[in-house]
């Protein structure tokens, strides 16, 4: 008899195999119970399996196309399991609209990562995207959002910023005029450089190469975390005592903190409180009115991750959407050609475009829209978690169940929008020509946990959008083949790679 049947024996008077068969049972039975139906009245969904749930059910490459899939055997509001996590996918304007617009509050808290709490996300210090729902969330939501207002009432308005860096993004593309280039890095500085120019008080060259290091970590930030390991892992308690799997998955945020701990440091070094520079400095006023304050939400900390959030969810969405945008100018011409049209009757060729020229160009602005809705760069956008029991569609969600809301469902709605695979600007406009705002367009989600940049992103896009289409005609370049219209999806929608080759008009 071998060691451990005679252990067995002497503890439990039984043998390896019935003590195996006793323990694969309460294994399963465990599992069981934790699977089981979590309350009467819960969303259907797909049998879950023992122990991994439905994981092996998900398409991870391109989970909102798996969602699709399953919502039409199991509707719109469908629950899954990833192992023991309960989760529920929401899907659809109609569905959406309830959930996010009429019962913002009940889903408005977010999901713990646990593994980032060895990056030092922990209790109320995890600034805006990741924070759960509460008062340090709406402290910092609100002062962030008012700190962005006032910055822009300052000496430099964020409309001068961001027309101003819109010049020098003309005057790069005009370097590669008659090449064929791909415009990646161009629009990613540019748009990085007002978000920059607004924290931390400075837009950098083109060629810097510091910034480009940072910019490229920004992208890996989104690649890295995208896999299904970290998501996965980042859901149980336990990942957080690995510092190792931190390592691993989060080296690029771990880089971006360090270098983002050097500009705050900098800061402390030259700040004086009478003059508020930027956003670092007015949260380090912040920090100094709180001294003494216990537990503030206005620590050095939070400094840190809320300008992390800002350059991280400023930067790579409003980048992504100019990228498609003008992919699809190469593959429209006539469309390109008719923004041109709408330009050179409104702005004409030597004026800046303002915001007020929104108002007068609803093709243009139409056009913009639809690059949004088409390209639907953040698909599953950021996930939610109920912070009370709720009902939507008269299904009963328990508190603390985690929610995705899917916005490709709702962007690309076969019941809301006449062509919702194509790329179609009429969606955006009535029979006269004007502009029509459709309700089902949330690209930048709503409710509670609304996109905090919209105003700024949207301001981004047309100012540079429209001034780069004053400027330059765009074709695909000769011997290049057709951009793919297919996306890339690590989470967020990316279009492959592409080149472009501009003419100035
Ligand atoms: C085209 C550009 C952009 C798109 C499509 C976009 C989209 C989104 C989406 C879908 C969410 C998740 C909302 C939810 O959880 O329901 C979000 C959240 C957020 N975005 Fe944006 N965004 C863009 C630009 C920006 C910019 C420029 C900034 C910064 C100035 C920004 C800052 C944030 C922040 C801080 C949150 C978290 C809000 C919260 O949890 O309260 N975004 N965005």
């Amino acid at each position: 008899m071998g060691l451990l049947s005679q252990l067995c024996s002497f503890f439990f008077g039984c043998n390896v195999f019935t003590l195996g068969i006793t323990f694969t049972f309460f294994l399963l039975l465990l599992d069981y119970t934790k699977r089981r139906n979590i309350a009467k009245n819960y969303p259907p969904g797909p049998p879950s399996k023992p122990f991994v749930g439905n994981l092996l059910q998900v398409n991870f490459r391109n989970l909102h196309i798996g969602f699709k899939q399953l919502t039409k055997q199991y509707g719109n509001v469908m629950s899954l399991q990833v192992f023991w996590k309960p989760v529920v996918v929401l899907n659809g304007f109609e569905v959406m609209k309830e959930a996010l617009i009429q019962k913002s509050e009940d889903i408005a808290d977010r999901p713990k990562i646990h593994m980032f709490e060895i990056l030092g996300f922990s209790g109320n210090n995890k600034a805006v995207v990741f924070a759960n729902y509460g008062q340090p969330w709406k402290d910092l939501r609100r002062f962030t959002l008012s700190t962005l207002r006032d910055l822009g009432m300052g000496k430099k308005s964020l409309e001068e910023r961001v027309g101003e860096e819109a010049g020098y993004l003309c005057a790069a593309f005009q370097s590669h005029q008659g090449c064929s280039f791909d415009p990646h890095v161009l629009l990613n500085t540019a748009v990085s450089n007002v978000i920059c120019s607004i924290t931390f008080g400075e837009r950098f060259e083109y060629d810097d190469q510091k910034f480009q290091k940072l910019l490229s970590l920004n992208e890996e930030i989104v690649k890295s975390e995208s896999g299904t390991m970290p998501q996965v892992l980042s859901l149980f308690p336990w990942s957080s005592k690995f510092r190792v799997l931190a390592k691993l998955f989060f080296q690029p945020r771990i880089r971006m903190f360090e270098y983002l701990k050097e500009i705050i440091n900098e800061h402390q070094q030259t700040w004086d409180s009478g003059n508020t520079r930027d956003f670092i400095d007015a949260f380090m006023l912040e920090m100094k009115k709180a001294k003494g304050v216990k537990d503030s939400n206005f620590n050095e900390q939070n400094l840190l991750l809320t300008i992390a959030d800002l350059f991280s969810a400023g930067t790579e969405t409003t980048t992504t959407t100019l990228r498609w945008g003008l992919l699809f100018m190469l593959l429209y011409p006539n469309v390109q050609r008719k923004v041109h049209e709408e330009i050179d009757q409104v702005i004409g060729r030597t004026r800046k475009p303002t915001m007020a020229d929104v108002l007068q160009m609803p093709y243009t602005n139409a056009v913009i829209h639809e690059i949004q809705r088409y390209a639907d760069i953040i698909p599953l956008s950021v996930p939610h978690m109920t912070y009370r029991d709720t009902h939507i569609q008269g299904f009963f969600i328990p508190k603390g169940v985690l929610i995705m809301t899917n916005l490709s469902s709702v962007l690309k709605d076969e019941k809301v929008w006449e062509k919702p695979f194509h790329f179609y600007p009429e969606h955006f406009l009535d029979n006269d020509g004007k502009f029509l705002k459709r309700e089902a367009f949330m690209a930048f989600s709503a409710g509670r946990r609304v996109c905090l940049g919209e105003q700024l992103a949207r301001m981004e896009l047309f100012l540079f959008f429209t001034t780069l289409l004053q400027r330059f005609s765009f074709q695909i370049p000769n011997g290049e083949p057709s951009p793919r219209e297919d996306p890339v999806f690590v989470y967020l929608q990316l279009p492959h790679d592409y080149k472009i080759c501009v003419e100035v008009r």
